[in-house]
């Protein structure tokens, strides 16, 4: 089993006792009634390169990143800071993530807000909205065509984004069949782990002329952002490089400053 197949079987048994807990139809009532989504991209086009900032305790492939007692304390950093979207990890087995954690920040802060997970059901995108969920990331690596497809669509059907992730060509072929057009390209295979900054490169190049392009992953300071920058991105999404320093508010600081100065290159849409 892949790292990714491990993870996502975990998800799936996960999902099942929640299931048994709040029948989906009840899910979707009260998710219906939640507050409307948040215009993400309104904040992510703002100006220069947007920055994601993620909330992330732990990961697969680095164990413990930080301790993240509360939540909506980083949270309220991250926005203060002037991050666009703050990016949530809910998965609980491997990223020590929670749906707690989702509300506890979308009580924290206006920006609009990622639940970061392995969404494999469509149980899982209701319950994104009822906490408060303004995007949601769909991993192509996780899922059949078929369903990513179907993922997209509910999700766009209830007023939020849906990030896409890919990490390789056909990756991306599948996620512009299903629809997409917010794209992630991660430089970690999740099937390994490993963090290979070129593929952003590689791979933004073909894909199509509006499509909104996000580099995920490996960003350790300004330089990497620039980088990523010069071959289109958008916005990037970081994570360990600011839970993992002892400043995660003067680090995402820095980010902000470079993706908003002008010698940084301009997505061209
Ligand atoms: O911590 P990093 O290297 O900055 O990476 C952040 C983000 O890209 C990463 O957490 C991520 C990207 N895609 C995912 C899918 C599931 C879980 C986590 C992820």
């Amino acid at each position: 089993m892949s790292v990714l197949e491990d993870i996502v079987a975990g998800v799936r048994a996960d999902l099942a006792e929640r299931e048994s807990a709040l029948p989906f139809d009840e899910l979707k009532k009260r998710a219906a009634e939640a507050p409307a989504p948040r215009d993400v991209m309104g904040s992510l086009q703002e100006s220069g390169i947007g920055v994601i900032a993620e909330v992330k305790r732990k990961s697969p492939s680095k164990g413990d990143l930080a301790a993240i007692h509360d939540p909506a304390v980083l949270a309220k950093d991250y926005e203060d800071a002037g991050a666009r979207v703050i990016s949530v990890l809910t998965e609980e087995r491997r990223f020590g993530g929670s749906l707690a954690d989702l509300d506890a920040v979308r009580a924290a802060v206006d920006v609009p807000i990622l639940r970061k997970d392995f969404i494999v059901s469509p149980y899982q995108v209701h319950e994104a909205r009822l906490h408060g969920a303004d995007m949601v990331l769909l991993i192509v690596a996780a899922l059949e065509q078929n369903a990513l497809a179907a993922l997209l669509d509910r999700v766009e059907s209830l007023g939020m984004t849906a990030l896409v992730e890919v990490h390789n060509a056909e990756e991306c072929d599948r996620a512009l069949e299903a629809g997409a057009s917010v794209i992630g390209i991660n430089a970690r295979d999740l099937h390994t782990l490993e963090v290979d900054r070129d593929v952003f490169g590689r791979l933004a190049p073909g894909l199509p002329m509006g499509t909104f392009k996000i580099a995920e992953s490996g960003v350790r300071g300004p330089g990497d952002l620039m980088a990523y920058a010069g071959h289109g991105a958008d916005a990037v999404l970081v994570g360990e490089g600011l839970v993992g320093t002892d400043d995660p508010k003067a680090a995402l600081v820095q980010l902000v400053t470079a993706g908003s100065h002008p010698a940084c290159p301009r997505p061209s849409r």
